[in-house]
């Protein structure tokens, strides 16, 4: 499924845009999100952070949840993700970690900007350019490694 046509691709990325738009009237974000599968099953999702108290619940996250738990796989190879706006940092994240393949967008980061969203500036902190926005700090411990190794030892692990 990794090569839609055009004509597909503004299909589903004006299903997001719509769900997008609902959303909004719905007392949700204004972003929408469609995972289609290997299989064509079109997953849809929206943003449900301040429905859910989840900070974490952007509508590709969601989407890539629903896709995933109906389908029963943590792995999404050959799926193509459509989302409204940019996805953020996070929503890149839970994609590379799903192994979907390809990703189309409608708005940018930027327009997201203009209505009062961080994604452009968490851009900039993973570009390097705003470290004070959030300290990491690196605290190597005699156990630190322990989980990797009882990891690496355990015959029957689910790796991922
Ligand atoms: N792409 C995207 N950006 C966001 N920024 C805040 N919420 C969202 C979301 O659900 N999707």
């Amino acid at each position: 499924m990794s090569a839609h046509s055009a004509q597909q691709r503004d299909e589903y990325l004006n299903l997001a845009i719509q769900l997008a738009v609902h959303n909004v009237s719905d007392g949700g974000g204004p972003f929408g999100a469609v995972v289609v599968t290997a299989d064509g099953t079109v997953h849809e999702g929206v943003n449900r952070v301040t429905r859910d108290h989840d900070p974490t619940a952007h509508a590709e996250v969601v989407a890539i949840r629903r896709a995933a738990a109906a389908s029963k796989r943590f792995d999404l190879t050959g799926s193509v993700l459509y989302a409204s706006c940019e996805p953020c940092p996070l929503c890149l994240s839970a994609t590379l970690w799903a192994r979907i393949g390809h990703v189309y967008f409608a708005a940018d980061r930027h327009g997201a900007a203009k209505a009062g969203f961080d994604d452009a500036v968490f851009y900039e902190y993973f570009a390097g350019t705003r470290p004070e926005l959030l300290p990491v700090e690196h605290a190597e411990l005699a156990a630190s490694n322990e989980p990797f190794d009882a990891w690496r030892n355990h015959a029957r692990r689910t790796a991922y």
